[in-house]
Protein backbone atom coordinates (compact mmCIF):
# COMPACT_ATOMS: atom_id res chain seq x y z
CA UNK A 1 0.00 0.00 0.00
CA UNK A 2 1.29 3.29 -1.13
CA UNK A 3 2.26 5.72 1.97
CA UNK A 4 1.24 8.83 0.45
CA UNK A 5 -0.95 11.28 1.21
CA UNK A 6 -4.25 11.61 -0.58
CA UNK A 7 -4.76 14.49 -2.68
CA UNK A 8 -7.84 16.71 -0.68
CA UNK A 9 -10.06 17.39 -2.89
CA UNK A 10 -12.54 20.38 -2.04
CA UNK A 11 -16.27 19.56 -3.04
CA UNK A 12 -19.01 22.05 -3.05
CA UNK A 13 -22.93 20.81 -2.90
CA UNK A 14 -24.17 23.77 -5.22
CA UNK A 15 -27.81 24.23 -5.22
CA UNK A 16 -28.94 22.25 -1.67
CA UNK A 17 -32.62 21.81 -3.51
CA UNK A 18 -30.86 20.32 -7.02
CA UNK A 19 -29.58 16.79 -7.44
CA UNK A 20 -25.67 18.32 -6.06
CA UNK A 21 -26.11 17.09 -2.63
CA UNK A 22 -27.06 13.39 -4.01
CA UNK A 23 -24.40 13.41 -6.95
CA UNK A 24 -22.06 14.35 -3.63
CA UNK A 25 -22.35 11.66 -1.99
CA UNK A 26 -22.51 9.22 -5.02
CA UNK A 27 -19.07 10.37 -5.58
CA UNK A 28 -18.18 9.88 -1.88
CA UNK A 29 -19.29 6.03 -2.62
CA UNK A 30 -16.78 5.23 -5.17
CA UNK A 31 -13.47 4.08 -4.43
CA UNK A 32 -11.90 6.95 -5.97
CA UNK A 33 -8.14 7.47 -4.33
CA UNK A 34 -8.82 11.13 -3.25
CA UNK A 35 -9.14 12.97 0.18
CA UNK A 36 -13.21 14.18 -0.62
CA UNK A 37 -13.59 17.36 1.61
CA UNK A 38 -17.04 18.75 1.12
CA UNK A 39 -17.94 22.17 1.89
CA UNK A 40 -21.57 21.71 2.74
CA UNK A 41 -24.26 21.51 5.18
CA UNK A 42 -23.56 18.02 7.19
CA UNK A 43 -26.85 17.65 7.58
CA UNK A 44 -27.98 18.41 4.14
CA UNK A 45 -25.73 15.95 3.16
CA UNK A 46 -26.53 13.38 5.46
CA UNK A 47 -30.52 13.70 4.22
CA UNK A 48 -29.19 13.00 0.70
CA UNK A 49 -27.43 9.96 1.76
CA UNK A 50 -30.45 8.94 3.29
CA UNK A 51 -32.45 9.67 -0.20
CA UNK A 52 -29.81 8.10 -2.05
CA UNK A 53 -30.21 4.70 0.02
CA UNK A 54 -26.35 4.89 0.32
CA UNK A 55 -24.62 4.10 3.63
CA UNK A 56 -21.69 7.62 4.19
CA UNK A 57 -19.35 8.29 7.54
CA UNK A 58 -19.26 11.59 7.44
CA UNK A 59 -16.50 13.42 9.03
CA UNK A 60 -15.72 16.62 10.28
CA UNK A 61 -12.25 17.70 8.82
CA UNK A 62 -9.71 18.45 11.01
CA UNK A 63 -7.27 19.43 7.86
CA UNK A 64 -4.88 15.99 8.73
CA UNK A 65 -3.25 14.56 5.59
CA UNK A 66 -5.18 10.94 4.95
CA UNK A 67 -3.23 7.94 3.10
CA UNK A 68 -6.24 5.72 2.41
CA UNK A 69 -10.10 6.57 2.40
CA UNK A 70 -12.85 3.45 2.72
CA UNK A 71 -15.96 4.40 -0.09
CA UNK A 72 -18.38 6.15 1.68
CA UNK A 73 -15.91 8.07 3.55
CA UNK A 74 -16.79 11.63 3.27
CA UNK A 75 -14.32 14.86 5.17
CA UNK A 76 -17.10 17.91 5.82
CA UNK A 77 -16.20 21.43 6.04
CA UNK A 78 -19.61 22.13 7.69
CA UNK A 79 -21.66 25.76 6.80
CA UNK A 80 -25.05 25.67 8.03
CA UNK A 81 -27.70 25.89 5.41
CA UNK A 82 -30.25 29.00 6.13
CA UNK A 83 -33.27 26.64 5.14
CA UNK A 84 -33.32 23.48 5.35
CA UNK A 85 -33.91 22.13 1.62
CA UNK A 86 -37.47 21.09 0.18
CA UNK A 87 -35.84 18.86 -3.17
CA UNK A 88 -36.61 20.76 -6.51
CA UNK A 89 -37.38 24.11 -4.83
CA UNK A 90 -34.54 26.23 -4.29
CA UNK A 91 -34.82 28.93 -2.07
CA UNK A 92 -33.14 32.59 -2.51
CA UNK A 93 -32.83 32.23 1.69
CA UNK A 94 -29.57 29.70 0.87
CA UNK A 95 -28.21 31.97 -1.79
CA UNK A 96 -25.23 33.08 0.66
CA UNK A 97 -24.65 29.86 1.99
CA UNK A 98 -24.13 28.26 -1.42
CA UNK A 99 -21.60 31.79 -2.30
CA UNK A 100 -19.59 31.15 0.91
CA UNK A 101 -19.16 27.34 -0.14
CA UNK A 102 -17.36 28.59 -3.61
CA UNK A 103 -15.52 31.23 -1.46
CA UNK A 104 -14.06 28.82 1.17
CA UNK A 105 -13.39 26.47 -1.49
CA UNK A 106 -11.55 29.44 -3.66
CA UNK A 107 -9.69 30.86 -0.91
CA UNK A 108 -8.75 27.45 0.25
CA UNK A 109 -7.07 26.67 -2.68
CA UNK A 110 -5.26 29.70 -3.33
CA UNK A 111 -3.90 28.85 0.80
CA UNK A 112 -3.23 25.57 -0.16
CA UNK A 113 -5.62 24.10 1.97
CA UNK A 114 -6.91 22.22 -1.12
CA UNK A 115 -5.51 20.53 -4.13
CA UNK A 116 -8.38 21.69 -5.99
CA UNK A 117 -11.98 22.67 -6.26
CA UNK A 118 -14.51 20.35 -7.82
CA UNK A 119 -18.54 22.02 -7.99
CA UNK A 120 -21.66 20.18 -8.33
CA UNK A 121 -24.16 22.37 -9.90
CA UNK A 122 -26.00 25.76 -8.75
CA UNK A 123 -29.04 27.67 -9.45
CA UNK A 124 -28.12 30.62 -11.35
CA UNK A 125 -31.76 32.22 -10.81
CA UNK A 126 -32.07 31.74 -7.11
CA UNK A 127 -28.59 33.72 -6.15
CA UNK A 128 -29.98 36.83 -8.56
CA UNK A 129 -33.40 36.12 -7.08
CA UNK A 130 -31.93 36.94 -3.83
CA UNK A 131 -30.92 40.20 -5.20
CA UNK A 132 -27.32 39.04 -5.87
CA UNK A 133 -25.80 39.62 -9.47
CA UNK A 134 -24.52 36.46 -10.59
CA UNK A 135 -23.21 34.86 -13.95
CA UNK A 136 -21.55 31.80 -12.74
CA UNK A 137 -18.88 29.88 -10.79
CA UNK A 138 -16.43 30.40 -13.64
CA UNK A 139 -17.03 34.60 -13.46
CA UNK A 140 -17.35 34.21 -9.39
CA UNK A 141 -13.95 32.35 -9.24
CA UNK A 142 -12.07 34.62 -11.56
CA UNK A 143 -13.54 37.47 -9.23
CA UNK A 144 -12.13 35.99 -6.63
CA UNK A 145 -8.81 35.12 -7.87
CA UNK A 146 -8.84 38.28 -10.09
CA UNK A 147 -7.87 36.27 -12.67
CA UNK A 148 -8.51 36.07 -16.61
CA UNK A 149 -9.90 33.11 -17.21
CA UNK A 150 -11.93 31.35 -20.26
CA UNK A 151 -14.59 28.31 -19.55
CA UNK A 152 -13.67 25.27 -21.58
CA UNK A 153 -15.75 21.81 -21.62
CA UNK A 154 -13.99 18.47 -22.95
CA UNK A 155 -14.96 14.87 -23.12
CA UNK A 156 -11.85 12.48 -23.77
CA UNK A 157 -12.78 13.22 -27.84
CA UNK A 158 -13.43 16.57 -27.50
CA UNK A 159 -12.09 20.17 -26.03
CA UNK A 160 -14.50 23.10 -26.43
CA UNK A 161 -13.58 26.64 -25.15
CA UNK A 162 -15.88 29.72 -24.81
CA UNK A 163 -15.17 33.23 -26.32
CA UNK A 164 -18.39 34.71 -24.41
CA UNK A 165 -19.91 32.74 -21.68
CA UNK A 166 -22.70 33.55 -19.68
CA UNK A 167 -24.66 36.50 -21.81
CA UNK A 168 -27.61 37.26 -23.71
CA UNK A 169 -27.43 36.21 -27.61
CA UNK A 170 -28.25 39.84 -28.51
CA UNK A 171 -25.18 40.61 -26.43
CA UNK A 172 -22.64 37.73 -28.46
CA UNK A 173 -21.79 40.29 -31.27
CA UNK A 174 -20.52 43.08 -29.45
CA UNK A 175 -18.66 41.29 -27.11
CA UNK A 176 -16.77 39.43 -29.71
CA UNK A 177 -13.95 42.03 -29.52
CA UNK A 178 -10.13 41.47 -31.19
CA UNK A 179 -9.02 42.12 -27.81
CA UNK A 180 -11.64 39.11 -25.73
CA UNK A 181 -10.40 36.91 -29.12
CA UNK A 182 -7.26 37.30 -28.75
CA UNK A 183 -6.68 36.94 -24.90
CA UNK A 184 -8.98 34.16 -24.87
CA UNK A 185 -6.83 32.41 -27.70
CA UNK A 186 -3.90 33.64 -25.06
CA UNK A 187 -5.01 31.70 -22.62
CA UNK A 188 -6.75 28.62 -24.69
CA UNK A 189 -3.06 28.24 -26.15
CA UNK A 190 -1.09 28.35 -22.67
CA UNK A 191 -3.20 25.65 -20.80
CA UNK A 192 -3.50 23.69 -23.78
CA UNK A 193 0.29 23.32 -22.98
CA UNK A 194 0.12 23.24 -19.43
CA UNK A 195 -2.91 21.11 -18.26
CA UNK A 196 -2.98 18.60 -21.41
CA UNK A 197 -0.03 18.19 -22.57
CA UNK A 198 -0.05 19.46 -26.53
CA UNK A 199 3.44 21.03 -27.09
CA UNK A 200 2.35 23.21 -30.06
CA UNK A 201 -1.46 22.94 -29.42
CA UNK A 202 -3.85 23.54 -32.83
CA UNK A 203 -6.92 25.40 -32.27
CA UNK A 204 -10.08 25.08 -34.52
CA UNK A 205 -11.65 28.60 -34.32
CA UNK A 206 -15.57 28.79 -35.57
CA UNK A 207 -16.81 31.81 -37.19
CA UNK A 208 -19.74 34.08 -35.34
CA UNK A 209 -22.39 34.06 -38.40
CA UNK A 210 -23.80 31.17 -40.40
CA UNK A 211 -20.90 29.69 -43.29
CA UNK A 212 -18.94 31.80 -40.94
CA UNK A 213 -20.12 34.95 -42.30
CA UNK A 214 -20.10 33.69 -46.71
CA UNK A 215 -18.08 36.31 -47.47
CA UNK A 216 -19.47 39.07 -45.62
CA UNK A 217 -23.22 38.84 -47.24
CA UNK A 218 -23.87 36.92 -44.03
CA UNK A 219 -22.39 39.05 -41.61
CA UNK A 220 -19.01 40.88 -41.29
CA UNK A 221 -17.79 39.71 -37.74
CA UNK A 222 -15.18 37.24 -39.42
CA UNK A 223 -13.37 39.63 -41.78
CA UNK A 224 -13.07 42.52 -39.78
CA UNK A 225 -11.77 41.11 -36.38
CA UNK A 226 -11.72 37.27 -36.38
CA UNK A 227 -9.22 36.77 -39.84
CA UNK A 228 -6.88 39.87 -39.00
CA UNK A 229 -6.73 38.56 -35.43
CA UNK A 230 -6.21 34.90 -36.16
CA UNK A 231 -3.51 36.30 -39.16
CA UNK A 232 -1.65 38.08 -36.32
CA UNK A 233 -1.25 35.30 -33.74
CA UNK A 234 0.08 33.01 -36.68
CA UNK A 235 2.60 35.29 -37.00
CA UNK A 236 3.63 35.03 -34.00
CA UNK A 237 3.60 30.51 -34.41
CA UNK A 238 0.15 30.08 -33.08
CA UNK A 239 -1.16 27.14 -34.61
CA UNK A 240 -4.74 28.00 -35.84
CA UNK A 241 -7.39 26.72 -38.25
CA UNK A 242 -10.57 29.16 -39.19
CA UNK A 243 -12.66 30.67 -38.77
CA UNK A 244 -14.37 27.81 -39.17
CA UNK A 245 -18.36 27.26 -40.03
CA UNK A 246 -19.79 26.03 -36.84
CA UNK A 247 -22.16 23.64 -38.78
CA UNK A 248 -19.40 21.59 -39.81
CA UNK A 249 -16.72 22.29 -37.75
CA UNK A 250 -17.46 19.10 -35.90
CA UNK A 251 -17.97 16.45 -38.35
CA UNK A 252 -15.24 13.85 -37.84
CA UNK A 253 -12.51 14.90 -40.81
CA UNK A 254 -12.45 18.51 -39.46
CA UNK A 255 -12.17 17.28 -35.91
CA UNK A 256 -8.49 15.92 -37.00
CA UNK A 257 -7.47 19.19 -37.56
CA UNK A 258 -7.20 21.14 -34.19
CA UNK A 259 -6.55 19.89 -30.29
CA UNK A 260 -9.67 22.13 -29.05
CA UNK A 261 -12.16 24.76 -30.20
CA UNK A 262 -12.73 28.11 -29.78
CA UNK A 263 -16.60 28.66 -30.03
CA UNK A 264 -18.20 32.23 -30.08
CA UNK A 265 -20.73 31.17 -27.68
CA UNK A 266 -22.50 29.40 -25.45
CA UNK A 267 -24.51 27.54 -26.83
CA UNK A 268 -22.68 27.30 -30.36
CA UNK A 269 -20.96 24.05 -29.28
CA UNK A 270 -21.98 22.90 -26.03
CA UNK A 271 -24.76 20.72 -27.42
CA UNK A 272 -23.07 19.13 -29.90
CA UNK A 273 -20.58 17.90 -26.53
CA UNK A 274 -24.05 17.22 -24.34
CA UNK A 275 -24.95 15.27 -26.91
CA UNK A 276 -22.39 12.65 -27.75
CA UNK A 277 -20.99 12.82 -23.87
CA UNK A 278 -23.16 14.36 -21.38
CA UNK A 279 -22.18 11.18 -18.73
CA UNK A 280 -18.29 12.18 -20.26
CA UNK A 281 -18.40 15.98 -19.92
CA UNK A 282 -16.70 17.99 -17.65
CA UNK A 283 -16.40 21.58 -16.99
CA UNK A 284 -13.20 23.47 -16.24
CA UNK A 285 -11.88 26.81 -15.37
CA UNK A 286 -8.54 27.60 -17.64
CA UNK A 287 -6.62 30.28 -16.57
CA UNK A 288 -7.53 30.25 -12.21
CA UNK A 289 -3.79 29.90 -10.10
CA UNK A 290 -5.95 26.81 -8.70
CA UNK A 291 -7.65 23.60 -10.32
CA UNK A 292 -11.16 23.94 -10.90
CA UNK A 293 -13.52 21.92 -12.93
CA UNK A 294 -17.02 20.76 -12.71
CA UNK A 295 -20.06 19.02 -13.78
CA UNK A 296 -21.58 19.45 -17.29
CA UNK A 297 -25.20 19.89 -16.65
CA UNK A 298 -27.32 21.99 -14.17
CA UNK A 299 -28.98 21.14 -11.31
CA UNK A 300 -31.94 19.12 -12.50
CA UNK A 301 -34.94 20.26 -10.26
CA UNK A 302 -36.93 17.47 -12.05
CA UNK A 303 -35.11 14.59 -10.62
CA UNK A 304 -33.32 16.43 -7.15
CA UNK A 305 -34.57 14.05 -4.06
CA UNK A 306 -35.30 11.00 -6.16
CA UNK A 307 -31.80 9.67 -5.74
CA UNK A 308 -31.87 8.89 -10.25
CA UNK A 309 -29.35 12.04 -10.89
CA UNK A 310 -26.52 10.65 -13.12
CA UNK A 311 -23.12 11.47 -11.17
CA UNK A 312 -21.07 10.16 -13.97
CA UNK A 313 -20.14 14.00 -14.93
CA UNK A 314 -19.31 14.73 -11.50
CA UNK A 315 -17.29 11.55 -10.84
CA UNK A 316 -15.23 12.33 -13.98
CA UNK A 317 -14.65 15.87 -12.86
CA UNK A 318 -13.42 14.44 -9.61
CA UNK A 319 -10.96 12.29 -11.86
CA UNK A 320 -9.87 14.98 -13.97
CA UNK A 321 -8.95 16.65 -11.33
CA UNK A 322 -6.77 14.31 -10.22
CA UNK A 323 -5.24 13.74 -13.42
CA UNK A 324 -4.57 17.67 -13.53
CA UNK A 325 -2.85 17.66 -9.70
CA UNK A 326 -0.78 14.75 -11.14
CA UNK A 327 0.20 16.75 -14.09
CA UNK A 328 1.06 19.82 -11.70
CA UNK A 329 3.00 17.74 -9.61
CA UNK A 330 5.16 16.14 -12.32
CA UNK A 331 5.67 19.90 -13.99
CA UNK A 332 6.99 20.83 -10.28
CA UNK A 333 8.91 17.96 -9.69
CA UNK A 334 7.21 17.06 -6.40
CA UNK A 335 6.76 13.49 -5.70
N1 LIG B 1 -22.12 24.03 -13.23
C1 LIG B 1 -23.27 24.62 -12.91
O1 LIG B 1 -23.43 25.13 -11.80
C2 LIG B 1 -24.38 24.66 -13.90
C3 LIG B 1 -25.57 25.18 -13.51
N2 LIG B 1 -26.61 25.23 -14.37
C4 LIG B 1 -27.83 25.80 -13.83
O2 LIG B 1 -28.74 24.73 -13.58
C5 LIG B 1 -30.06 25.25 -13.62
C6 LIG B 1 -30.95 24.36 -14.46
O3 LIG B 1 -30.49 24.35 -15.79
P1 LIG B 1 -31.14 23.56 -16.99
O4 LIG B 1 -30.90 24.35 -18.20
O5 LIG B 1 -32.53 23.15 -16.63
O6 LIG B 1 -30.25 22.26 -17.19
P2 LIG B 1 -30.11 20.92 -16.36
O7 LIG B 1 -28.82 20.32 -16.81
O8 LIG B 1 -30.30 21.12 -14.92
O9 LIG B 1 -31.32 19.97 -16.85
C7 LIG B 1 -31.60 19.71 -18.21
C8 LIG B 1 -32.16 18.26 -18.33
O10 LIG B 1 -31.09 17.35 -18.14
C9 LIG B 1 -31.38 16.44 -17.08
N3 LIG B 1 -30.16 16.22 -16.30
C10 LIG B 1 -29.25 17.16 -15.94
N4 LIG B 1 -28.29 16.62 -15.22
C11 LIG B 1 -28.58 15.31 -15.10
C12 LIG B 1 -27.94 14.20 -14.45
N5 LIG B 1 -26.78 14.35 -13.77
N6 LIG B 1 -28.52 13.00 -14.52
C13 LIG B 1 -29.67 12.83 -15.21
N7 LIG B 1 -30.32 13.83 -15.86
C14 LIG B 1 -29.77 15.05 -15.80
C15 LIG B 1 -32.44 17.14 -16.22
O11 LIG B 1 -33.20 16.20 -15.50
C16 LIG B 1 -33.21 17.92 -17.27
O12 LIG B 1 -34.19 17.10 -17.84
C17 LIG B 1 -29.94 26.69 -14.15
O13 LIG B 1 -29.98 27.58 -13.06
C18 LIG B 1 -28.55 26.72 -14.77
O14 LIG B 1 -27.98 28.00 -14.74
C19 LIG B 1 -26.52 24.76 -15.64
C20 LIG B 1 -25.34 24.22 -16.10
C21 LIG B 1 -24.19 24.12 -15.26
N1 LIG C 1 -23.14 25.72 -19.22
C1 LIG C 1 -22.10 25.87 -18.30
C2 LIG C 1 -22.55 26.50 -17.07
O1 LIG C 1 -23.58 27.13 -17.01
C3 LIG C 1 -21.69 26.36 -15.89
O2 LIG C 1 -21.14 27.55 -15.60
P1 LIG C 1 -20.26 27.76 -14.30
O3 LIG C 1 -21.21 27.87 -13.18
O4 LIG C 1 -19.33 26.61 -14.20
O5 LIG C 1 -19.57 29.03 -14.59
Amino acid sequence: MSNATLPRLAITAGEPAGIGPELLIRLAATPLAANFVAIADRHLLQRAADRCGLPVELIDDDSKPVRTRRPGELRIHHLPLDAQEVPGQPDPCNARHVLATLAEAADGCMEGRYAAVVTAPLQKSSINEAGIRFSGHTEFFAERAHAEVVMMLASPELRVALATTHLPLSAVPAAVTRATLERVLRIVHRELQAKFGFAEPRIGVLGLNPHAGEGGHLGREEIDTIVPLLDTLRAEGMQLVGPLPADTAFVPAQRERYDAVLAMYHDQALPVLKSEAFDRTVNLTLGLPFIRTSVDHGTALDLAGTGRGDPSSLIAAARMALDLIQRARGARGDQ
